[in-house]
């Protein structure tokens, strides 16, 4: 294994040994599998909405997830003052802008967080991260179009700076970056796509290794191509099946994920972005 690769194992072995628990503020469409994935991860979700109590959980949180997919202006306010809790505790926030871009308010509440809550990881497709940078990109309520690796490290750069965090931008390949150094990950099946909630248990999954690990660019890399790992073995095993029995062995192979489980099945590069935007090495 590389020495990246021996980074990242540890971290998957530190989530499996210290179980963090997530708190998840997120929608009514994906509560239950965000649940069973971050259990078959190993690590302890809840879910908890309520103004009175979400700065107590935040605070004794790993992580806290604001997913924006169901989203009421009620829920926006509870998610700030969960997010303060979380800052001033030294708690990561993660967001993930579901459907930003599609509707004014979804692009509005994004922003909002992002000036009021330090946020340490942004996760969304392409179309959400190009809607909250202004650009305009094909949206489809909560899915994304087609757009190429090298657009999409260019983008989760500009966002990055931009908004000043850590930025995965997820697709075919996935890429994070924060700002400066861009890993690409490679990994995952189409069959992701058929399955909803993928990308917000992604954004949960990223959420345990942030619980574990400060450097959120590592964190993130390492949820990312674990994630894609499990699900590129999960395909293998039941593509001819559909995506119902993809999903059931997409939550056994989170299970299954050991520290060798990228072989064959994920792939980190990295380059570095120059201080315009373009590539030092390529
Ligand atoms: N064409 C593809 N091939 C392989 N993996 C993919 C493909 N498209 C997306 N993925 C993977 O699917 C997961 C979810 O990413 P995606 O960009 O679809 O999130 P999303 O649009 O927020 O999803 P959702 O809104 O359904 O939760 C990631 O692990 C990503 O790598
Ligand atoms: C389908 C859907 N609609 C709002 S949130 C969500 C889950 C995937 O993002
Ligand atoms: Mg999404």
């Amino acid at each position: 294994m590389s020495i990246l690769e021996k980074e990242l194992a540890a971290l998957l072995t530190k989530v499996q040994n210290t179980k963090p628990l997530v708190h998840n503020m997120t929608n009514v469409v994906v509560t239950n599998f965000t649940a069973n994935g971050l259990y078959a991860l190993g690590a302890s979700p809840v879910m908890a909405y309520a103004p009175e109590e979400v700065a107590d959980m935040a605070r004794i949180a790993g992580a806290l997830v604001l997913n924006l997919g169901t989203l009421s202006s009620a829920q926006v306010e509870a998610m700030i003052i969960a997010g303060l809790s979380a800052n001033a505790h030294g708690v990561p926030v993660l967001l993930d802008p579901v459907g930003a871009g599609a509707t004014r308010f979804r692009t509005e509440s994004a922003l909002r967080i992002l000036r009021e809550v330090k946020v340490s990881l942004l996760r969304g497709n392409a179309a959400e991260i190009a809607h909250l940078l202004g650009e305009s990109r094909d949206i489809k309520g909560v899915d994304a179009g087609e757009s190429s690796g090298a657009d999409q490290a260019e983008l989760a750069v500009r966002a990055a700076r931009k908004l000043n965090t850590v930025v995965a931008v997820t697709g075919r390949e996935d890429v994070i970056t924060d700002g400066k150094l861009c890993r690409i990950v490679s990994g995952g099946d189409a069959l992701l796509t058929q399955v909803t909630g993928t990308g917000c248990l992604l954004t949960s999954v990223l959420g345990a290794f942030a619980a574990v690990e400060r450097d959120l660019l590592l964190a993130g890399t390492a949820g990312l191509a674990f994630y894609g790992a499990a699900a590129s073995r999960a395909a293998e095993r039941t593509a001819s099946a559909g995506p119902g029995s993809f999903q059931i062995a997409f939550l056994d192979e989170l299970a299954k994920l050991h520290p060798h489980s990228l072989k064959g099945h994920a792939a980190v590069s990295e380059r570095e972005a120059s201080a315009a935007g373009g590539w030092w090495v390529g």
